[in-house]
Formats: C-alpha cells, sequence, structure tokens
C-alpha cells in the first residue's frame, strides 16, 4: 500500500489531519523535526521520521522507501511578528526548505501535493474586498505571507513543467482541538487569540490584552473567520481525493465565510468556561487587518465540503478541553 507522508505532522494542523488520515484508513508517514512539534500528539499508527523538509536527500529516500503517493505540507514557522524580526529564518524554513522538498518530489516522481497556505497572502484587503475570494489580489505585508505565497508560485511553476498537481489550502484563522482528545493546539508560546483566551481562562495566564478597540467594526475590535481545525482537517482528504481523481491544481480559501470580533470570542470563552477572567484594552497590534473573511464558495462547490463544526462555542469548548487535560 502507497503512504501519505505528512511534514510537520507532529504540530497543531498537521496532527489532526493525520489522525483523520489513519482514520481513513491510510498508510501515513510523518516528517518534523520536533521545533514546535509534540510527539505525543501524531497517531500511534503513523511511521514517524525525525528530521529536516529542507534535507533533500532524507526526503528522497523517504519518498522512495515508504512508495509515497502524496505529500501534505505542513512544516514550517508561523509567528508572524518573528517573521518581521527575522525574515531570512522564514525564507529558509518556510520557502527554501519547501524547494528542496519539492525538488525531492520531481525527483521521485511524486506528483501530488497539499500544501499549508493561509489568508496571510492577502495582507490588509479593503472593505470592498470583503469577503475575499481566491482571485482578490494577493498583497502580503510580513515575510511569513510572503513566503507562503513565494510557496505557491512554486507550486505553480513546478505544475507547469512537471508532472505535478497540487491543492494549496488558504487557511483563515484555525481553533479549536480534536473533539475526541486526541490532539491539540499544543505550542507552548502560541499567540493565537482563542488559545490565549483558553489558557487565561483556566489561569494559566493573568490577563487577556485586546489588541486595539479602535477598528471601524461593530464593536471596535477585529473580525476574523475562525474555522474548526477538525473541519480544516476534512478539507485536507477531499483535496487528496480530488488529486488523486486526476483533477487539476487549484487554490482554495478554507474559512466558514462569517466572522467574530475579538470581544465576541471573548464572550464565548466566558460563557463556555464560566470563568469571568480580566481583560484589558492595549493598542492595536501591527499589521492586523480590520476583517478578514473568506469567500469560502469554491472550496463548498468544488469539493462538496459541508462543515460539521461551524460553531464559535463548539471550537470554544474543544479548545478548552484540550489545554485542561495538557
Ligand atoms: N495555525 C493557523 O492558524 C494557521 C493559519 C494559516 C496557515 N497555517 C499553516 O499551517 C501549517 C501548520 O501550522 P500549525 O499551526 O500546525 O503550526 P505548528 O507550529 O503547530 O506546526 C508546524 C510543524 O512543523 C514542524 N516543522 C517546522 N519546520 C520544520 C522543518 N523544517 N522540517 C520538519 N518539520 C518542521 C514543527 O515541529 C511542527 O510540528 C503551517 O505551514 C502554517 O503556515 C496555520
Ligand atoms: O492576545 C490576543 C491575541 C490576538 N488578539 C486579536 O485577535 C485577532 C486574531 O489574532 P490571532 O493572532 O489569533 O490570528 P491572526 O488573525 O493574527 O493570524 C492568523 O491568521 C493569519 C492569516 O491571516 C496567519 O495565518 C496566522 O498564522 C494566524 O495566526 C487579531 O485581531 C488580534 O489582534 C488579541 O486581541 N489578543
Amino acid at each position: 500500500m502507497s503512504s501519505i507522508l505528512v511534514t510537520g505532522g507532529a504540530g497543531y494542523i498537521g496532527s489532526h489531519v493525520a489522525h483523520e488520515l489513519v482514520d481513513d484508513g491510510r498508510q501515513v508517514v510523518i516528517l518534523d523535526n520536533l521545533s514546535t512539534g509534540v510527539r505525543e500528539n501524531m497517531p500511534d499508527e503513523a511511521t514517524f521520521v525525525h528530521g529536516d523538509v529542507g534535507d533533500y536527500e532524507l526526503v528522497v529516500r523517504l519518498l522512495a522507501e515508504h512508495d509515497v503517493a502524496a505529500v501534505m505540507h505542513f512544516a514550517g514557522n508561523i509567528v508572524v511578528p518573528e517573521s518581521v524580526e527575522n525574515p531570512l529564518k522564514y525564507y529558509r524554513n518556510n520557502t527554501a526548505a519547501t524547494r528542496e522538498l519539492l525538488s525531492a518530489c520531481v525527483a521521485t516522481g511524486v506528483g501530488q501535493f497539499v500544501f499549508s497556505s493561509t489568508a496571510a497572502v492577502y495582507g490588509m484587503p479593503s472593505a470592498e474586498e470583503l469577503p475575499v475570494t481566491e482571485e482578490t489580489p494577493t498583497a502580503p505585508i510580513n515575510p511569513y505571507g510572503a513566503s507562503k505565497l513565494m510557496t505557491e508560485w512554486m507550486l505553480r511553476d513546478v505544475d507547469h513543467a512537471h508532472d505535478f498537481r497540487y491543492v494549496a489550502l488558504r487557511y483563515f484563522n484555525v481553533a479549536g482541538a480534536d473533539p475526541k482528545g486526541r490532539t491539540g493546539q499544543s505550542t507552548p508560546q502560541a499567540t493565537h487569540l482563542i488559545k490565549v483566551c483558553s489558557q487565561t481562562a483556566l489561569g494559566m495566564r493573568d490577563e487577556l490584552s485586546i489588541f486595539g478597540t479602535d477598528y471601524e467594526t461593530r464593536d471596535g475590535t477585529c473580525i476574523r473567520d475562525y474555522i474548526h481545525v477538525t473541519d480544516l482537517a476534512r478539507v485536507h482528504i477531499l483535496a487528496l481525493e480530488a488529486l488523486e481523481r486526476g483533477e487539476e491544481s487549484r487554490v482554495l480559501n478554507c474559512g466558514y465565510g462569517h466572522g467574530y470580533t475579538v470581544r465576541e470570542v471573548i464572550d464565548a470563552v466566558k460563557r463556555v468556561s464560566e470563568v469571568d477572567f480580566d481583560v484589558v484594552e492595549a493598542p492595536r497590534r501591527a499589521g492586523d487587518p480590520p476583517e478578514l473573511i473568506a469567500d469560502s464558495t469554491k472550496l463548498r462547490e468544488q469539493f462538496g465540503w459541508q462543515p460539521a463544526h461551524d460553531d464559535l462555542d463548539e471550537i470554544v469548548r474543544t479548545a478548552l478541553e484540550w489545554e485542561e487535560q495538557t
């Protein structure tokens, strides 16, 4: 039986997809350098290889030894402010390392690839551009977004030149945890709003800062399209199946198409946790667009994707449950 290579499979989103693939009866090989990933979050059934996606020789060997038919590429660095301070880290680990991975795929004839891209490729869309479609101009405003967009360009060009097809998934705000409690967001210094709120509700942080209360939104705070990680994991299975059917390459937004303000998220965490934690109003965080909502029509129409967890309280509940058990 051929296998699926999951890079970054010890990380937050990759581990959810790895569990989903195993549930689907797939043979899974995980390549992760454990820089932010957690060994325990991977499914026991997967083969784990401790290594780097930028290690061309290792990846070539791995692709051949495990008869890999498709690659799902999650590995990378994801902290936007860090990318501003240390851009070359991001161009090396996100862009250059992916170049090596793609090179290994071309050398071994692996022609199916699913890539974790991001809404950060859109930068700061104007109010008229919302919700953003895949045709909204890409204009990243930080090295993180640029490093991912450059990878999308590599994918496009490799597709033109070789027997290679891909699905690039532009995730919006991923949140929540596996409802079965097998994995969740484990990065200790995570900056994501729902993770930070959950930790504050559970007393692991003293207070929560709202970054900016003077935006032109319904309550002055930023609006984001939060997608449950389990719904997102399902998209990856659908993308893989499309590639297996021989369908063409594509880029797809992954979000629900509606959003919540920071204050609405905080209210949900307080409601679900039944803890009235301290909240302070802080200045705007650099580079935050006021509103980011996905137009996910293409995803729904092309893959028949139906979210099963489009509910803020459920997202929050699973995030809290994960935080409590770790
Ligand atoms: N979390 C989000 O909200 C979000 C939003 C948009 C896009 N994404 C993208 O999704 C992907 C996964 O993000 P995540 O939230 O699961 O992050 P994460 O940090 O939890 O996972 C990344 C994983 O990749 C591994 N890794 C990093 N560099 C590696 C390398 N060179 N070789 C091997 N392994 C390496 C890490 O150890 C970790 O296990 C990333 O590519 C990210 O850009 C995430
Ligand atoms: O302690 C916090 C944390 C966040 N926020 C606010 O909550 C919103 C969401 O912030 P997150 O950090 O959770 O998420 P981002 O929208 O900044 O970024 C996410 O989506 C991006 C795509 O646009 C990238 O993919 C990135 O990796 C991913 O974290 C923002 O308005 C932010 O200012 C707070 O007010 N307080």
